[in-house]
């Protein structure tokens, strides 16, 4: 083992409910098998075609309550009426093996992400529009009237957050929105890796000088 920690970068992907970023963070693993994204833990209801363990860990509050209570995650949330948290066993395991990870979480988890992991990258992803972001609920067809309702409610809300991400994305059209996704991906991987030199050549030069 080196002295040199292996370090995966942060990515944390938020937008308003129906702006695509899951669709985008999916079609990014797909091109770069070297991700992961962290399967967040929540109290809401699976989706059709949602999979325990695959698109969430489905658990009751009294299970996520205790899971805060035990200190698991490295943050939590309550958005539209449900918890969300993120495991921060999984984050520090993948980082320590020099794995990117992806974490698509509303603006108050990566709040808290960016007060532990300063150098962690903020991403928001806005729809061209309103109107554009309710059609894409409804064209989901996975939501009822009522949650959608909630949901359109809650956007300009999250919106309101645009700022404290570094950098933005509008899905307008979604393969334009994906090649940029990737360059912002792969340069924070060029930047990580010149950093993680740039230090093991100082600790190189140290450890030089303590053994003259
Ligand atoms: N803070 C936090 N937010 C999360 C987490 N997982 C998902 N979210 C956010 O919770 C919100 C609702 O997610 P979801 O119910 O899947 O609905 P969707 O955004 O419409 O697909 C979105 O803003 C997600 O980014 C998490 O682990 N922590
Ligand atoms: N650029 C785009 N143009 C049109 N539809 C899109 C675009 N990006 C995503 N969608 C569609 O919008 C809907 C919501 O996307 P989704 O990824 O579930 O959003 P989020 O995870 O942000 O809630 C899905 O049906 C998805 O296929």
């Amino acid at each position: 083992m080196t002295m040199q920690q292996l370090t995966g970068n942060l990515f944390m992907i938020s937008a308003p409910s129906g702006a695509g970023k899951s669709s985008l963070i999916q079609a990014l693993l797909a091109q770069h098998a070297d991700m992961q994204v962290s399967v967040s833990h929540t109290t809401r209801a699976p989706r059709p075609g949602e999979h325990d363990g695959v698109h969430y860990h489905f658990v009751s509050v009294d299970h996520f309550k205790q899971q805060i209570e035990a200190g698991e995650f490295l943050e939590w949330a309550e958005v539209f009426g449900n918890y969300y948290g993120t495991s921060r066993h999984k984050i520090q395991q993948a980082r320590q093996q020099g794995i990117d990870i992806f974490l698509d979480i509303d603006w108050q988890g990566a709040r808290q992400i960016r007060q532990q992991e300063p150098s962690a990258i903020g991403i928001f992803i806005l729809p061209p529009s309103l109107s554009a972001l309710e059609q894409r609920l409804r064209t989901r067809g996975q939501d009822s009237d009522d949650v959608i309702a909630k949901r359109m409610a809650k956007a300009n809300d999250e919106m309101s957050h645009v700022d404290e991400y570094d950098y933005v994305l509008i899905n307008d059209d979604f393969q334009q929105s994906l090649a940029s996704l990737s360059a912002i991906v792969l340069s924070q991987r060029q930047r990580l890796a010149q950093q993680q030199l740039r230090q093991a050549k100082i600790l190189h030069q140290l450890l030089a000088k303590s053994s003259d």
